[in-house]
């Protein structure tokens, strides 16, 4: 099923050609599209009635794009941040999967956290609760999905992450939200399978010690951490990058230069490739550059400028950032509100 909906629903949706301006209502009432019912849509069945409710109209914008475009709320909403022209960007490997509980190589295969990776999640979210965070950017796998939706459990500012479904139209049109108050209090979740682990070819699967014993310890690091040298048929950090960092560059760095407060949870390499761009790395000192599972880095973006702020070297090191007087007014500002 694409994006989740039946292959029924997008038959009924693409067996009529209609106005791109009908709103969904009127194209019901024209007949012009079957009520979609016992069709699931991201898997939730879509009722009768839910479709009768339905009421897209042209002034309505998806969620996307409302929380997309500068906020129109009054003075006490907009960010104190803000003002002052920098923007917080967050970084976090996903918390441990159940393969890397395994140790073995996972690469672009789909697996989710284990307990202790649940746990490292949360507890990200808790060190990052008073740091602004009005865009999340995801990989399209769901151990970095699952990280991003539990850290944001414990933040302060209890805004909902909504994972944007953009993938036809039809998932945008089925997703949208009609409650101007609401859109306020949600924050866009993309997901990208650009910011995806890279892909460890025929390494995938393999357990790492078996590896290393199989093929020696310096070729398994030379494939694990180089930047130019590919495991077996896959991705070195250099190609890894070619998409990370293309990716960051063209959709994240420029809601940055807006103002906009970002969170990417991504993979241990796909991270390493973004943060060599922003440290300026040379290929030689990125060997060295390893990430731990869970553990949330800060920049503050500033007059085009990526500097870092630190971030706890161990679970004793609980959130320990240099905050800036922006990120201090942005917490203050939460402790008058949820005294
Ligand atoms: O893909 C994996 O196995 C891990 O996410 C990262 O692996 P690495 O630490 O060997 O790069």
């Amino acid at each position: 099923m694409a994006g989740g909906v039946s292959s029924h629903a997008i038959e009924a949706f693409q067996s009529h050609s209609y106005p791109n301006n009908f709103s969904y209502q009127q194209k019901l009432k024209k007949g012009l599209v079957r009520l979609v019912t016992k069709d699931f849509i991201g898997g939730n069945c879509l009722s009768r009635r839910d479709c009768s409710v339905i009421r897209s109209s042209a002034s309505q914008t998806s969620v996307i794009d409302t929380l997309y475009s500068p906020s129109r709320g009054n003075t006490s909403e907009r960010d104190t941040h803000k003002k002052s022209n920098e923007a917080a960007l967050i970084l976090i490997r996903h918390g441990e999967s159940l393969w890397n509980e395994k140790n073995l190589f996972t690469g672009c295969v789909d697996v989710p956290l284990s307990k202790k990776g649940i746990n490292e999640a949360i507890e990200a979210g808790k060190r990052i609760s008073s740091i602004p965070v009005d865009l999340i950017f995801t990989s399209a796998l769901i151990r970095a999905q699952m990280t991003a939706m539990l850290a944001m459990t414990h933040h302060r500012r209890r805004k909902v992450p909504i994972i944007m479904h953009n993938e036809s139209e039809q998932a945008r049109e089925w997703s949208q939200v009609f409650s101007e108050d609401t859109k306020k209090q949600s924050i866009p979740v993309i997901a990208a399978w650009q910011l995806n682990e890279r892909m460890y070819g025929e390494l995938q699967g393999l357990n790492k010690q078996e590896t290393a014993d199989r093929y020696g310890k310096e070729q398994v690091h030379e494939w694990r951490r180089s930047y130019d040298i590919p495991p077996p048929n896959g991705e070195s950090l250099e190609m890894c990058a070619q998409r990370a960092v293309a990716y960051f560059r063209d959709q994240i760095e420029p809601q940055l230069l807006s103002g906009k407060n970002v969170m990417i949870s991504a993979h241990g390499n796909s991270l390493r490739s973004i943060i060599m761009y922003l440290d300026k790395l040379t290929s030689q000192e990125v060997i060295s550059l390893e990430l731990s599972t869970g553990i949330p880095m800060l920049y503050i973006f500033k007059e085009g400028r990526f500097i870092r702020r630190g971030s706890p070297v161990g679970p004793a090191e609980a959130g320990v950032y240099a905050y800036t007087r922006g990120l201090a007014l942005y917490k203050q500002r939460l402790d008058d509100m949820f005294q």
